[in-house]
């Protein structure tokens, strides 16, 4: 993480925000009064229990929805829809099977109007480093779900954005898999010096990948606890953290916290 003066703008930052979802018969307090600050190459790991609000952060910050109030902002200007500074990367790919590996890494960048030379051999580069380029011709039903995982995330990353939105993104894979690729993940986002907000429910997940853990509680949504991850940890690799001293001090802390917001929004 670099290091800023307080003055500085925050690479996201979130201001008192509430959003409210509205329907026919009722308004739903989705998330309430949300300060968040997230420096610069930062990678923050959100969690909290189901419907605690998670998504409906990720949607804000990527322009999707408008707060109810609040502010948003990116580098210190207001947010005011999608932009394509911010990548948005779901738990399903979303691939093409009638477009080849390559074809649709390079779909994002025909939707933003910036496919030429230049692009496509940066795309084939994150190819590269994600170890997919072999399979660059081939069609996604060949591949297995944690390689379409790779590409979906080479297609978010080849159109350039600072900051990466993760919701969920290894829920769908087998345990070995999504270990592999949060080592993987971890390490080209730190290549790239992305900054970076995942959404996951495996607390183990979030103290081994986050430089901080940002704890949800529900109905509605707030920040419950902020936690910093021990250098210790963080300065080894998402598969190896596990294993640092601290870990399981961390995870219990966690644990705890969770057990707190679950238990509180039972009675709602
Ligand atoms: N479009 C919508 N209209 C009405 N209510 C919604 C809408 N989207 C989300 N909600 C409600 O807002 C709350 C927060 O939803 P959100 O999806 O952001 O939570 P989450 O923490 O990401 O949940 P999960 O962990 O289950 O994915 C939930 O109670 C959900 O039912």
């Amino acid at each position: 993480m670099m290091n800023k003066t307080p003055s500085t703008p925050a690479k996201i930052e979130l201001r008192h925000v509430t959003h409210l979802y509205l329907s026919a018969h009722r308004a739903f307090m989705a998330v309430k009064d949300i300060n968040l600050r997230v420096e610069e190459g930062e990678f923050i790991c959100l969690v909290g229990p189901s419907g605690c609000g998670k998504t409906t952060l990720l949607s804000l910050i990527a322009g999707l929805e408008k707060p109810t109030s609040g502010e948003l902002f990116i580098d210190g200007k207001p947010v005011s829809g999608t932009s394509s500074q911010v990548g948005y990367m779901l738990q399903q790919d979303y691939l093409f099977n009638w477009r080849s590996i390559e074809d649709n890494v390079f779909l994002g960048l025909e939707i933003q109007g910036i496919r030429n030379k230049e692009t496509e051999e940066y795309a084939l580069h994150l190819l590269e480093e994600m170890e997919l380029v072999d399979v660059r011709r081939s069609s996604p039903t060949q591949l297995s779900g944690g390689m379409r995982q790779r590409v979906a995330l080479v297609r978010t990353l080849a159109c350039q954005p600072d900051v990466l939105l993760l919701d969920e993104p290894f829920s769908a894979l087998d345990y070995h898999t999504k270990l592999k690729l949060e080592d993987l993940v971890f390490t080209t986002l730190r290549r790239h010096k992305k900054t970076a907000l995942l959404v996951t429910h495996d607390l183990s997940e979030s103290i081994a990948l986050g430089d901080r853990v940002t704890i949800l509680s529900r109905n509605p949504g707030q920040v419950r606890m902020e936690l910093t991850i021990p250098p210790a940890i963080r300065n080894a690799l998402p598969f190896e953290a596990r294993n640092q001293e601290g870990f399981q001090d961390v995870f219990h802390q966690v644990w705890k916290e969770m057990e707190v917001v679950s238990d509180a929004s039972k009675g709602n």
